[in-house]
């Protein structure tokens, strides 16, 4: 399965191709839906969300409520485009309007100023229109298609919000994947710790109070994966790096890690390696998942932990020294809009391209022609990697 995304933040819609969904598979368009819906909730968010009410509009690929096994097209409508139809116009303008239009002043943490660089624009909204998150609805809407796929072969993907502004939620150990995914939806930060959740919301509004914004720290955890996705054999084949560059890929997100990820520079062996035991019922098993589920690249079979960290939004109120790309002149920017805190929505988008990645990596192993086969497939080799 490959894809491509396409769209300006303010153009008229965003769309995307995904080429290589088995066929059979039964998908509808509310699957898709509420996925883009969980993405656009969240505590700290600014304007943009209360225009947007993402809805996706399938125009290949699917019949009947399946897929074909043909190109299946999505599209989702900008909302804000009416307002920037001038700003975002195809046709050419006057001087005198693309002058008055024109980005000069390159915003410190965004691509502006080495994408203007780069591809040798003078009018940074060239740059900043397709280097903006709003790239990241589409993201979801492929991940809830990707998800739609894992369900159906029992395998269960869930995300939540581990750490806003300094702020860390004190959980339990061996959440279940159910805990995970009922507390996380019903908190505006996607945190399960309620009282992480109260101060994680009170450090959003300081932030905003004072024109900051705030990162954090998201976790996304799969149950159910089959033994052997990804492999050893050869470095680009590995699973947990194709999961890192695909988090890696959000917007804002400057580090991944896997189980203990990091804390594994300052552990000992025995606390980061997970045992190997063997029953009659369930074959081998780890009675730990230090390594987040991943040894030599492949998936273990326990369940896949990944974290991602979110950097603050670039875009602060209390504005950044920069210089004017024209006068070369340094300014400090004013700012119409913007996020104060994404990290909750980063969760969601984290969420869906892992799943992406975990769904591609089960239609490379196995028949991705047929839904039906490939669920064969699946279950026989479930039962071979349990009688191993
Ligand atoms: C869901 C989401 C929403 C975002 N909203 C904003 C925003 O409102 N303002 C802003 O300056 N950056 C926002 N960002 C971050 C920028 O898109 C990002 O920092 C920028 O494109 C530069 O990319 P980099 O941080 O990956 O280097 C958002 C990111 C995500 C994931
Ligand atoms: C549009 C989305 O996020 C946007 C990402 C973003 C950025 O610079 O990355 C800037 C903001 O957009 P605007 O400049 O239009 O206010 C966010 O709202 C979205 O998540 O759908």
């Amino acid at each position: 399965m490959r894809f491509l995304t396409a769209g300006e933040s303010h153009g008229p819609e965003l769309t995307a191709i995904i080429e290589g969904l088995p066929a059979g598979l039964p998908l509808s368009i509310d699957d898709i839906d509420k996925e883009l819906a969980r993405r656009q909730v969240g505590y700290g968010r600014g304007g943009r969300m209360l225009i947007e009410k993402d809805r996706v509009k399938i125009t290949s690929g699917l019949r009947h409520g399946l897929t074909l096994g043909s190109p299946l097209t999505l599209v989702i409508e900008n909302k804000d485009w009416k307002n920037w139809q001038s700003v975002m116009s195809q046709t050419e303008i006057s001087e005198k309007e693309k002058k008055k239009r024109k980005v000069t002043r390159p915003r410190p943490g965004h691509a502006d100023l080495v994408g203007g660089i780069k591809y040798g624009h003078q009018d940074l909204r060239n740059v900043l229109e397709r280097s903006s998150a709003r790239e990241t609805a589409m993201r979801v809407a492929i991940g809830a298609v990707s998800k739609v796929l894992l369900q159906a072969l029992d395998i269960s993907v869930a995300s939540h919000v581990l750490e806003i502004g300094g702020v860390r939620a004190t959980l339990p150990k061996n959440l279940a994947m159910s805990q995970i995914k009922d507390q996380s939806e019903a908190s505006d930060v996607r945190c399960l710790d309620a009282v992480a959740a109260i101060k994680m919301r009170e450090i959003i509004d300081l932030a905003k109070k004072e024109g900051n914004t705030v990162g954090g720290v998201v976790e996304v955890v799969v149950g159910d994966v089959p033994v052997g996705l990804g492999s050893y054999t050869h470095w680009d084949q590995k699973l947990d790096g194709k999961i890192a560059k695909a988090m890696m890929s959000i917007n804002a997100f400057k580090g991944v890690e896997f189980g203990v990820g990091f804390d594994a520079a300052r552990l000992p062996g025995s606390e980061v390696m997970d045992e190997i035991t063997w029953s009659d019922l369930v074959g081998y098993r780890r009675e730990s998942n230090h390594l987040g589920g991943f040894e030599g690249g492949m998936t273990n079979g326990m369940p896949v932990v990944v974290r991602g960290v979110m950097k603050p939004i670039p875009t602060l109120y209390k504005p950044l020294a920069s210089v004017d790309i024209e006068t070369k002149e340094t300014y400090k920017a004013s700012v119409e809009r913007s996020d104060s805190c994404a990290v909750p929505a980063a969760s969601v988008i984290a969420e869906a391209v892992v799943a992406t990645e975990i769904a591609n990596a089960l239609l490379n192993k196995f028949d991705s022609d047929s839904f039906g086969r490939l669920k064969k497939e699946l279950s026989e080799y479930r039962e071979y990697t349990r009688q191993f």
